[in-house]
């Protein structure tokens, strides 16, 4: 039986984003991105057209040398300027009813507490149409714009990773038990003290009291993606994500990456189908392959490799970019290791070089042809075991209609693409079939574990709240009045 492909718009509150160089086309509407019109008419197009989710990337900083000039960032608005996803979102979530809305956040710029509220606010707002894609950076400038002195070591930035989540996922899930929240006016009972917890979080980098002050949202903890790939991403994938987005060469080193992570998933007491993977893929489209192609050939025209190559670039540990033509046997980064890995694995015909880290970006995330090939294509990908595509965009919004109104009902017609969006109204129930994380993700430890430590001291804060048919009497702590 074939099963539909889920489809998420990868975009950036920026100009120039992934495909650098093609700001410049006429029809590149990503150029006004500081208008939130351009962000509020591809919502609802993209809505329209059913794609799963409108994902947002964010960076920190700026790519490349600590220390060196950015003119080639600026020259080319590339990542700068660029705007907090966000408020974005925000504004988005009360646009649109069904799209999902994912942001990209790093563990270095916001404290977890803010950041859990944060969320939960958004998920309220768009009643629980949020994901978050967590990520420890790439940047030494990132890093810095926070107080380092540099990006924290690449195995470090996972266990912080680690710690992180830990945090919100007691916030998120932990801190307020089913039904604390009543709005009773008779009784004058907002919510049921006995049911929010403080969840008293001490750890190397963190300490939490608690309670968590939003309400539970829909889905409590947003959908949970993650992007990296080397061992210690998909380590971090395997425990926590519910979604991976990969940028792999080709099908079989996604299969490769798809099936290990899946692995370790179940050895940490998963399913292999509690991870989605999501394959970075954008698409050259013609009614014919030679017309396809001839819009390849226009496309190639704006590419701009300073553009690719300062996005891809791999900084040595002391924040110094490597020469374009340094053999990636040489590298030794604290960036991100998985690109490098991927292109070492794709090219096996000769040294595999940095500048073909940007080629990996440019070139092999690409798909030229005709609706029916890139159906095919696609088919190829999903036998890899991939469960989605992010589709990576040239211009704004051109690239997602084209794809809306020429790929997608081909891959409807072949059951590759959803008609309608599914049953519910989370994000979560339209992956999974259900708002809550499920019992065997390690956020769900949490539930209730608050309430039982409260339990242990009910007689020194006063006495558990007998919720009882029509009247909740709150027995108040010694010496407190009414
Ligand atoms: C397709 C894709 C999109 C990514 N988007 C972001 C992003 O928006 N912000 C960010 O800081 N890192 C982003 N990353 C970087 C990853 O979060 C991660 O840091 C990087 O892949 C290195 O991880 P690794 O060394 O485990 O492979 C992205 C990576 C991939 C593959």
């Amino acid at each position: 039986m074939t099963i539909p492909l889920h489809f998420n718009a990868f975009v950036m509150n920026t100009n120039s984003h992934i495909h650098h160089g093609q700001w410049r086309r006429p029809d590149a509407g990503q150029v006004d991105f500081d208008d939130v019109r351009v962000w509020i008419d591809l919502a609802k197009k993209l809505e329209e057209a059913k794609f799963d989710a409108l994902f947002f990337a964010d960076v920190t900083g700026v790519y490349g040398d600590a220390d060196a000039d950015f003119d080639v960032y600026i020259r080319e608005g590339l990542q700068i300027p660029s705007n907090d996803p966000i408020p974005l979102v925000a504004a988005l979530a009360v646009h649109t009813e069904r799209i999902g809305l994912a942001l990209t956040s790093n563990v270095a710029q916001s404290h977890p507490y803010q950041f859990a509220r944060q969320v939960s606010t958004l998920d309220h707002i768009s009643k629980g149409r949020i994901a978050w894609n967590i990520v420890t950076g790439l940047q030494d400038n990132g890093a810095r714009n926070f107080g380092y002195p540099r990006l924290t070591d690449h195995t470090e930035r996972y266990a912080w990773a680690d710690e992180y989540v830990d945090v919100a996922y007691k916030l998120w899930e932990g801190s307020w038990d089913e039904g604390a929240l009543l709005k009773d006016r008779e009784r004058g009972l907002y919510s049921d003290p006995t049911k929010i917890h403080k969840i008293n979080h001490v750890s190397e980098r963190y300490s939490v009291q608690g309670p968590h002050l939003p309400s539970p949202s829909p889905q409590r903890t947003p959908v949970l993606y993650q992007a990296g790939s080397s061992a210690s991403g998909r380590a971090f994938a395997a425990k926590h994500a519910e979604a991976t987005f990969i940028i792999a060469p080709n099908p079989a080193l996604a299969k490769e990456l798809i099936d290990d992570t899946r692995r370790q998933a179940v050895e940490a007491g998963r399913r292999p189908e509690d991870i989605k993977f999501f394959q970075g893929l954008s698409f050259v489209i013609g009614d014919t392959e030679e017309e396809a192609w001839a819009k390849a050939a226009e496309y190639e025209k704006y590419v701009s490799i300073d553009g690719y190559l300062a996005h891809s670039a791999l900084v040595d540990r002391t924040g110094r970019a490597y020469d374009p033509d340094t053999p990636l046997k040489d590298v030794e980064t604290n960036t991100a290791k998985g690109f490098g890995e991927w292109v070492s694995k794709a090219i096996t015909d000769r040294e595999p070089l940095v500048r073909d880290v940007a080629l990996l970006i440019s070139r092999s995330t690409r798909i030229v042809g005709t609706p029916e090939q890139i159906a095919d294509a696609l088919v190829e990908w999903q036998d890899a075991g991939v469960d989605g595509i992010n589709v990576i965009n040239w211009v704004i919004p051109g690239s997602f209609v084209e794809f809306a109104d020429h790929v997608l009902p081909v891959l409807r017609d072949r059951g590759l693409a959803q008609r309608e969006y599914g049953t519910g109204t989370t994000l979560r129930e339209q992956l999974f079939g259900a708002p809550r994380l499920n019992e065997r993700h390690p956020a769900a430890n949490y539930r209730g574990a608050f309430a039982v430590a409260d339990a242990g001291t009910a007689e020194g804060a006063g006495e558990a709240v007998e919720a009882s048919e029509g009247s909740v009497d709150v027995a108040l702590a010694p010496g407190a009045s009414r």
